[in-house]
């Protein structure tokens, strides 16, 4: 799964038109983690730090991919299952998903970047919560926390228009309407102020700025006359 997900992130930073990505997991199981079985065998603290590189490498680059990501939690999302969601811009959580740091039971923390990613989230104090008490993350708590941005309802509720996916789909599609580059350069603008200290997020946003203004959206829009009603 590792090897097969950095593949697809490489790929991804070479879609140069892409604007919104919905990651999901198969069955009733959006990520169950680390692959036991394979690290059973790489269980020294060597191997287990360049495990945790690579995967840190690799989840960073999918959270600052230039488009806007979500992860459709449904089933569970466990251990290193629960980081990758949070290498995502936002959570939608199914109605009996949860998300549950595992770690602690495994006599672990987050290797993957989750523990950073997720104070970013939710804030130290329930980081700790969530962590200390390896506690089971569903809707309400996800909503109630932060860490979940929405609910996609089961398709027996009338209140369903369509699958997990398609309500997913829908939800992104409010925040990736409009051109490629202008989508983008949301997403580098909002990367750098959420990574960056203020001085240099400022130059990053400038540089951003200097892409679009002038751009084939805005002279259109100029030319619209546009009102934002
Ligand atoms: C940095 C964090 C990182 C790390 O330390 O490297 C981790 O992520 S540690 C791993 C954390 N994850 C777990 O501990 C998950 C353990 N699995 C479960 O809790 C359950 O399997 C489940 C995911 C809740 C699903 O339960 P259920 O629906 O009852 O199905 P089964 O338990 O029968 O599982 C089906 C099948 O899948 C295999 N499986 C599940 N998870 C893993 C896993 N993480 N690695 C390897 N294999 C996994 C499970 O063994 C079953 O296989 P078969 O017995 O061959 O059918």
């Amino acid at each position: 799964m590792m090897v097969d997900l950095e593949e697809r992130v490489s790929e991804l930073e070479n879609w140069t038109d892409g604007k919104g990505l919905i990651l999901c997991g198969a069955a009733e199981t959006f990520c169950s983690g680390s692959d036991l079985n394979a690290v059973r065998a790489i269980s020294n603290p060597q191997d287990g730090m360049k495990m945790s590189m690579f995967m840190q490498n690799t989840l960073t680059r999918l959270l600052r991919l230039p488009l806007i990501s979500v992860a459709l939690v449904e089933g569970r999302a466990l251990g290193g299952g629960a980081e990758l969601t949070t290498a995502c811009d936002f959570r939608l959580m199914a109605s009996d998903s949860v998300i549950q740091f595992v770690h602690k039971h495994m006599g672990l923390v987050p290797g993957w970047g989750g523990g950073a990613r997720l104070v970013r989230i939710v804030g130290s104090q329930n980081a700790l919560k969530l962590l200390g008490g390896a506690l089971k993350v569903d809707p309400k708590l996800g909503l109630q926390i932060g860490l979940a941005d929405g609910v996609v309802e089961d398709a027996q509720t009338v209140e369903a228009p369509g699958s997990h996916l398609e309500q997913a789909e829908k939800w992104l599609g409010t925040y990736i309407k409009g051109p490629a580059p202008v989508i983008q350069a949301v997403k580098k603008v909002v990367l750098s102020g959420r990574e960056l200290p203020l001085s240099e997020a400022l130059k990053t946003e400038m540089g951003v700025f200097g892409t679009v203004w002038g751009g084939p959206a805005n002279l259109q829009a100029l030319a619209s006359k546009s009102k934002h009603k």
